[in-house]
């Protein structure tokens, strides 16, 4: 699709004789929020990792603004503006929670780690970083060690860090994982902030959340997308409900 900023054409994936990613086709278009569904183990974090560089596909291309960046490993994508929300286990306790953003905007920028104590009082690094912040609600807690936040801080301390790369794609893997039911509402209205800002690639259980949310939905099932459309079309979908429901039975 030529007004696409990341189209997948024809990915597979193979982990020994189990077929993960089957001749999977799917495009985000820009400021598009993407959700991707299907049931456990239908291969939804191995394309996640597709996307992001961090698994190399079998066969298939991936393209992000028309230029295919199939070979192109993960920090390369970063620098090109596309950027995966990291995992809790990456924030460090022990830094404050803008040091934590300051870190993403300093990679952004392709300098080394070793610079970052006198940079830490870099306004060039500090004004970004709070702006991630204040978008994710977290300004007033920028001077907290990371460590001491809540479960639903640190996932939106993870969003800031992705957002801090300045993107255009982002791709969040279960951003309500674990998190409570007013924590998830909290994090909804997050995501809804963000929508319209950068394109993003939604993968969540939260199926609340997923159509209160997504502009589009694509359906994963065995490694194939089955379909795609707004969540009223998914809804309806005979084929999707078929899938959920086979799912459910066993
Ligand atoms: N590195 C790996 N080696 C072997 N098999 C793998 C590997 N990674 C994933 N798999 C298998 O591939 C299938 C798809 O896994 P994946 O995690 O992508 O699914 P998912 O849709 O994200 O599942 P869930 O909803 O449970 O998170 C599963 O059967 C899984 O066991």
């Amino acid at each position: 699709m030529a007004d696409a900023i990341l189209t997948l054409e024809g990915l597979e994936k193979n982990f020994g004789a189990l077929k993960v990613t089957d001749s999977l086709w799917l495009d985000v278009k820009p400021g598009e929020l993407h959700a991707v569904i299907g049931p456990n183990g239908a291969g939804k974090t191995t394309l996640i990792g597709q996307i992001s560089g961090a698994l190399q596909p079998d066969a298939g291309r991936v393209l992000f603004k028309g230029e295919d960046i199939t070979a192109e490993p993960m920090h390369a994508r970063t620098q090109k503006g596309l950027a995966r929300s990291f995992q809790i286990t990456t924030i460090l306790p022990d830094f404050t929670v803008l040091e934590n953003v300051a870190l993403a905007v300093q990679a952004r920028e392709g300098h080394s780690f070793h610079f970052f104590r006198p940079a830490a009082r870099d306004d060039t690094l500090n004004e970004p970083a709070l702006a991630a912040l204040d978008r994710v609600g977290l300004g007033e807690r920028a001077a907290v060690r990371a460590g001491a936040l809540s479960h639903g801080e640190k996932r939106r301390l993870e969003l800031a860090i992705a957002i801090a790369t300045a993107p255009e794609l982002l791709l969040l893997d279960e951003p309500m994982a674990g998190a409570g039911h007013e924590e998830s509402d909290a994090l909804v209205e997050t995501l809804r902030s963000l929508r319209g800002h950068y394109a993003i690639v939604l993968v969540e259980h939260d199926m609340r959340a997923v159509f209160a949310l997504a502009d589009r939905i694509s359906v994963l099932v065995y490694g194939r997308v089955i379909a795609t459309g707004t969540p009223d079309e998914i809804r309806r979908d005979p084929e999707v409900r078929k899938a959920y429901l086979g799912s459910e039975a066993a």
